[in-house]
């Protein structure tokens, strides 16, 4: 069965950005679905899933990394996927984002999505507002880039070279580019991991701000079982191929990782990740 894919990250994303980003010509640039209306998040009210994924199965060679995978993502919310390392998470991001059209199963994406990656992958030769405002439609993309550098802090290296900018604001530019898109998916494939401590917390409570003001649906791909769990209102667990167990968290944010439902929810999750608290495992 051939997967579904939308054209809104197609569109804006795989056809001009695809070759920077990831290092070749993407393997087929779009399909040409488009975004329908109704699909943008101040109609999300209907309940309608942020993304479908049905059966989806994924082969590199004879090895299965995805097998028949199931997996909805509603209208704002925010799932954070964990998994060992290799065991699909990136691979899932990637047919979620348009990226791969070599899956089998169904795919099915609401609107448009964006994607943020672990390296920001900014252009060099373009200042950092151009970065954001690459290959995007519609009326007045630099305007729009400014706003949404503003709405990340970084009004003031907009006009900046990105090797000038330290890793977080490189992040934080990174968000802005997916952000300025709009996204009703917005998917984040460990944005945080290569930032210090202390930028790591401050993007947390940004990225929080940002899903509140625009509430895509997120897709957080994670190493970090308290990053999970401090943004997250629903854990994955990648094994096998397929999401193995799932954690809902009601738990009121701002969040306190010594908050006592998150010590017990994170000590259910390293069991489901087969690591023992102590991290041997
Ligand atoms: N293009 C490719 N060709 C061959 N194998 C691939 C390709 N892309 C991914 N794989 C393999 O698929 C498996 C899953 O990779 P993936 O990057 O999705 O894992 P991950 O869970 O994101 O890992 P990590 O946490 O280390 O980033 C790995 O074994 C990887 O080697």
């Amino acid at each position: 069965m051939a997967a579904r894919v939308p054209g809104g990250l197609t569109g804006e994303l795989a056809g001009e950005l695809a070759d920077e980003l990831n290092g070749g010509p993407s393997s087929e640039p779009s399909r040409g679905l488009s975004s329908e209306p109704g699909d943008r998040p101040s109609d999300r009210l209907s309940h309608r899933p942020a993304a479908a994924v049905r059966q989806l199965t994924r082969r590199f060679g004879d090895r299965t990394v995805l097998d028949r995978l199931d997996l909805e993502i509603a209208g704002g919310e925010f799932v954070a996927l964990l998994g060992r390392s290799g065991s699909g998470k990136s691979t899932l991001l990637r047919a979620l984002a348009g990226l791969d059209q070599e899956i089998d199963g169904s795919l099915t994406v609401a609107g448009s999505v964006a994607v943020a990656f672990q390296e920001p992958r900014l252009v060099p030769w373009k200042r950092v507002r151009a970065n954001v405002a690459l290959g995007l439609g519609g009326p007045d993309p630099l305007d729009r880039a400014d706003t949404a550098l503003a709405e990340v802090g970084l009004a003031e290296r907009s006009g900046a070279w990105p090797l000038t900018l330290s890793g977080g604001e490189a992040q934080r530019a990174s968000l802005a580019r997916a952000l300025v898109r709009e996204p009703s998916l917005l998917l984040l494939d460990e944005p945080f991991s290569a930032l210090d401590a202390l930028t790591r917390i401050t993007m947390h409570g940004l990225v929080l701000e940002l899903w509140a003001a625009h509430r895509p649906a997120v897709l957080l791909v994670t190493h970090d079982v308290d990053e999970a769990l401090l943004l997250a209102d629903r854990v994955l667990v990648l094994d096998a191929g397929r999401v193995a167990h799932e954690t809902v968290i009601t738990t009121p944010r701002p969040r306190h990782r010594d908050h006592p439902d998150l010590i017990a929810l994170r000590a259910t999750l390293l069991a489901a990740l087969g690591v023992s608290p102590e991290g041997t495992t």
